[in-house]
C-alpha cells in the first residue's frame, strides 16, 4: 500500500541571534498509511508540534523531504502548496482560539469552501451537513466561538477540518483540554470519520492511555528524534528504549 505521507530525514534547526543553533527535529523518518492512526508521544519540548508544523508547511524544513499522496511538497509554494493543503488539515488543542472570534462558527467552517469557489447557499447547506455529522444542530451555525462549550467548539473545529475532505488530519493535543467524557465523545467521532471517510490521523498526544485506545502505531520522540516505534501494545507492555520505559512507568 502506498503511504499518504512519507517523512524522510526531516530536520529543523532554529537559529536565534546570540544563541547556539537548536535542533528541534532531528532526522525524523516515518510513513503514514491510508486509514492509519499514528500516535506521536514524547515529553514537552521533544519536537512533536514542530514536526506537525513542518508537515503542514507552516515552517520550512532545514533538511530532509516530505511527500504527500505521492507528491514532493518539501519546498512547495503557491498553487502546489494550496493543493497540498487540501489533503491535510489540523485540529489544535484549544478550539476557541483556533476560530476567528469575530466570525460565526458557520462562517469559519465555510471559509475553505468559499476559497474553493463554493457559492453562498451551497456553502451553507454543506456547512449545516458538516455540523450535523459532528453532532451539532443548525443553531450552532450562527453562534460565535465564545458562545459554545469547549467540546462543542472542538466538534466545530472538526467540521471545519473535514470541510475540504482531507486525506490526513493532524490532531495536536486535540482532546487534551477537554474533560474525560467529552474527550471520549470526540475520539468516537474521530473514529467514525476514520472509517467513513478513510482518513489517516497523526495523533499528537501526551496521554499514553488515549494513544493505547486510539492508535494503530506509535512513535516515541525525545530531543527531536524518534527513539522507538511500534504498536501501542509493544510500546506500553514491552518498551525497548530506556526513555520509553520511563514514559510508560510515569503513566501506568
Ligand atoms: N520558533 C522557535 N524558535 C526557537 N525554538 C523553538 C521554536 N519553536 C519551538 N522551539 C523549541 O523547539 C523545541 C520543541 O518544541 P515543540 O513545540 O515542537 O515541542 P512539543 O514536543 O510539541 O512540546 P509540547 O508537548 O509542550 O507542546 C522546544 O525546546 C521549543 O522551545
Amino acid at each position: 500500500m502506498e503511504p499518504v505521507l512519507k517523512v524522510e530525514g526531516v530536520t529543523k534547526v532554529f537559529k536565534t541571534a546570540g544563541k547556539p543553533d537548536f535542533k528541534a527535529v532531528d532526522k525524523v523518518d516515518f510513513v503514514l498509511y491510508p486509514g492509519e492512526t499514528l500516535g506521536i508521544v514524547g515529553e514537552s519540548g521533544s519536537g512533536k508540534s514542530t514536526l506537525a508544523k513542518l508537515i503542514t508547511r507552516l515552517a520550512d524544513v532545514t533538511a530532509g523531504s516530505l511527500s504527500l499522496c505521492g507528491e514532493d511538497i518539501t519546498h512547495a509554494k503557491g498553487k502546489k502548496l494550496r493543493n497540498a493543503y487540501q489533503n491535510i488539515q489540523m485540529v489544535f488543542q484549544n478550539p476557541v482560539t483556533s476560530f476567528d472570534p469575530r466570525q460565526t462558527l458557520g462562517k469559519g467552517i465555510g471559509e475553505s469552501l468559499k476559497n474553493r469557489g463554493v457559492s453562498g447557499s451551497e456553502r451553507k447547506q454543506q456547512v449545516l451537513g458538516l455540523l450535523k455529522q459532528c453532532g451539532l444542530s443548525e443553531e450552532f451555525y450562527n453562534r460565535y466561538p465564545h458562545e459554545v462549550s469547549g467540546g462543542q467548539c472542538q466538534r466545530a473545529a472538526l467540521a471545519r477540518a473535514l470541510a475540504i475532505e482531507p486525506r490526513i488530519v493532524i490532531c495536536d493535543e486535540a482532546t487534551s483540554a477537554l474533560d474525560v467524557t467529552v474527550q471520549q465523545q470526540i475520539l468516537e467521532l474521530l473514529q467514525e470519520f476514520k472509517e467513513k471517510k478513510k482518513l489517516s490521523y497523526l495523533f499528537i498526544c501526551h496521554n499514553l492511555a488515549l494513544v493505547q485506545m486510539f492508535c494503530d502505531r506509535v512513535l516515541v520522540m525525545k530531543d527531536g528524534k524518534i527513539v522507538e516505534q511500534g504498536t501501542p501494545k509493544e510500546i506500553i507492555f514491552n518498551p525497548q528504549n530506556a526513555y520509553t520505559k520511563m514514559l510508560v512507568e510515569s503513566v501506568f
